[in-house]
């Protein structure tokens, strides 16, 4: 595989792609244009706060240059979001539908140049961002149909008087994402934000600052006012500047638990209301009486997707003893027969990690578990695959470690890489005490067949969003989020309007004022 550039014809702005009929190969993309978009268009900075690289993690190749918003930015992003929201918190539920179903509609229109641009900057599969891509426009879809049900209540008083509750919007709100899954996030914020009347200032993840633009063009070109969804580009300082300003009146953040109590603190400041979904170390628990066929693809589609870097992965996958040989044969088989490579090729499962730190953070895991005595039956070592061009990408093999105890590092803190750890149970009583002894609360799931089993240990188990016999699946009408420290509030589903809206009550007196003075 080899530079491609004089066969690139520009699709999108400032982006090069290949002609529909040809694919993008890795190495080969160029982002020339601004990344920050706000008034409706993409923003150059000529007094950027800072500029850094962006890179292509299956080539490590620098892909662009980051330009950081500073505090004169971050207002006038501020500012746009404001006169969008004037206007847009006006229209009724049906007008506003009708937009977000043709930027929907766009999005199915381009969700092959939007799968590579995620492809080229998360390394992800495209197997993998094809679908990050559909849960992203399917996610549009439900909150369009939302935004037509919006409605408050009347209640009858005494005296012919009467109250009614009108379900209002909040106003400016902040998305703060991280670089996991960068397009789908946006999509998951702004869509129930929008349905219910705000408009957004949203901020991505400075690893992963490309793809985002794409969906903020797309609202616009599907006729959203300009400043509905604008994009200020940055790290930590450009996060905090959002958190602090006087305009924002929510903000919803996808990230770590240390910057999820940090976005906490600040909002508590302003008393403004926060959505946190955060990290996790969700349990596994497989009982003898499973579908060990099943059981095993639950396990991988559990701890290997997005190269491991998922928040609900179920990575302490708990195995009931008698079945711990047939198990760990058939995943350490399975886990071996992962292809890795090129992640913009087809039949690539598992793609390269996000950054060169992150890649030596998980190693880092993965020796440290050795010496605290855990046993690496498969993978936990750097991959280097045989196309030249990718060898200054960031990969490592997926990785299968047995012998593990509850207090090791790797079963405690969440490695967000490819890396599952095995433990062995006896009984449902312990499995659940265990299972629970986090200060996560993110996800869990249970492979049996017994049904009474299922439900038992689900409801004791203290997590947010559950499997029965599968995992990792988040259809956007089901809500989704965490437990104790894995988060606060929800996203997708029909609660997610409560997150994103305020209830006004309105009392009407129809008689004369009986006042008391
Ligand atoms: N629960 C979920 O839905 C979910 C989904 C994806 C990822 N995650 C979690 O995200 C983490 C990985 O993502 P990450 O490394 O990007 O997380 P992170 O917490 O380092 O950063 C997340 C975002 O916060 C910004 N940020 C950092 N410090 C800030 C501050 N002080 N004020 C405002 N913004 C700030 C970052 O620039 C980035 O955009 C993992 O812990 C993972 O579990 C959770």
């Amino acid at each position: 595989m080899g530079p491609l550039t004089s066969l690139v014809t520009p699709c999108l702005r400032g982006m090069c792609f290949l002609p529909p009929t040809r694919r993008a190969s890795s190495g080969t993309m160029q982002i020339k244009d601004p990344l920050n978009f706000w008034c409706g268009s993409r923003v150059s900075l000529s007094d950027a706060k800072k500029v850094e690289p962006v890179y292509e993690p299956a080539t490590g190749r620098v892909l662009c240059q980051l330009q950081h918003c500073g505090a004169a930015h971050v207002d006038e992003a501020v500012r746009s979001a404001c006169s969008a929201f004037a206007a847009w918190s006006k229209m009724a539920g049906m007008e506003r539908a009708r937009i977000m179903l043709e930027a929907a509609r766009l999005i199915e229109k381009r969700r092959e140049e939007i799968a590579e641009v995620e492809v080229i900057n998360n390394g992800k599969s495209i197997t993998e961002a094809r679908l990050d891509v559909d849960s992203a426009r399917l996610c549009i879809e439900y909150f369009a149909g939302l935004a037509t049900t919006l409605a408050g209540q009347h209640v009858q008083l005494s005296g012919g008087s009467f109250a009614y509750t009108r379900r209002e919007p909040l106003g400016v709100c902040v998305g703060i994402g991280a670089w996991n899954y960068p397009f789908q996030i946006a999509a998951w914020k702004s869509a129930p934000a929008i349905a219910c009347g705000n408009s957004m200032v949203f901020k991505p993840s400075p690893v992963t600052p490309v793809s985002a633009v794409l969906l903020a063009e797309t609202y616009r070109q599907a006729g959203a006012p300009e400043g509905l969804l604008n994009l200020v580009q940055g790290a930590e300082e450009t996060g905090t500047l959002l958190c602090h300003h006087p305009s924002v009146a929510k903000v919803s953040f996808t990230g770590s638990v240390p910057t999820g109590k940090k976005i906490m603190e600040m909002a508590a400041r302003g008393v403004k209301p926060v959505t946190l979904e955060l990290g996790g170390k969700s349990p596994l628990i497989i009982f003898e009486d499973c579908d060990l066929e099943n059981a095993v693809r639950g396990a991988l589609m559990a701890n290997f997707l997005s190269q491991g870097q998922v928040c609900s992965n179920g990575t302490r996958v708990f195995v009931h003893r008698p079945i711990l040989p047939q198990f760990l044969k058939k995943v350490v088989r399975r886990t071996r027969d992962i292809r890795i490579g090129d992640p913009l090729l087809d039949d690539t499962r598992m793609g390269a990690l996000v950054s060169r730190l992150h890649l030596d953070k998980v190693l880092g895991y993965v020796e440290q578990a050795k010496k605290e005595g855990a046993r690496v039956l498969c993978g936990g070592e750097l991959f280097t695959p045989a196309d030249s061009i990718l060898k200054h990408g960031y990969y490592m093999t997926p990785c299968v470690l047995d012998n593990c105890k509850d207090d090791m590092t790797c079963v405690r803190e969440e490695i967000f890489g490819p890396v599952m750890s095995v433990l062995t149970f006896d009984t449902e009583e312990e499995v659940l005490q265990r299972s629970n002894d986090t200060t996560f609360g993110l996800a869990a799931g249970v492979f049996t067949k017994d049904i009474q089993r299922a439900h038992r240990i689900i409801e004791n188990l203290q997590a947010g969003s559950c499997f029965i016999n599968n995992y990792n699946i988040t259809p956007v009408e089901v809500p989704f989020g965490g437990y104790k420290a894995s988060g606060i509030g929800r996203e997708n589903g029909q609660v997610t309007i409560e997150f994103y809206s305020q209830l006004k009550t309105v009392v009407v007196e129809m008689g004369d004022v009986d006042s008391l003075f």
